[in-house]
């Protein structure tokens, strides 16, 4: 998927704010509350991890997209952008994982 792609899904996320839930699954989540999308993106996760295990390639990129979905929807949830998590990748770039891991804020509460 092409950044374009990604925002183009990241708009329509953010479209469906408001959105009948009936007719709209991103609307049904989204009025849910940041609880539920939180919840469906763990499940998703969970399913690519095991079909990343079970070594299936086709299952594992099918249950990646439903990830990237619903990592999305759940972005949005809580009011945070696609643009502010590229944003912080950018900064990232060329910094070794371990120096950023260092670098990261700690956790809020
Ligand atoms: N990429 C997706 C996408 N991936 C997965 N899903 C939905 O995510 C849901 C969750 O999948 P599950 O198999 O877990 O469904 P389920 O078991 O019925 O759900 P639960 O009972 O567990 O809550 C399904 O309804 C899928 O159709 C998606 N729904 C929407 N999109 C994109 O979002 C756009 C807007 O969709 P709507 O908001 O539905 O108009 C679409 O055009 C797509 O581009």
């Amino acid at each position: 998927m092409s950044r374009d792609a990604l925002d183009r899904l990241a708009a329509t996320i953010a479209a469906r704010r408001g959105a009948d839930p009936d007719t709209s699954w991103t609307a049904r989540l989204l009025a849910a509350g940041p609880e539920k999308a939180a919840r469906k993106f763990a499940e998703e996760a969970t399913e690519a991890v095991i079909e990343a295990v079970r070594g299936d390639r086709a299952r594992l990129t099918s249950e990646a997209a439903d990830v990237m979905y619903h990592l999305l929807v759940m972005l949005a949830a809580c009011d945070v952008t696609l643009d502010e998590v590229l944003e912080e990748l950018a900064r990232r770039e060329g910094t070794s994982g371990i120096a950023e891991k260092a670098a990261r804020p700690a956790p809020e509460g």
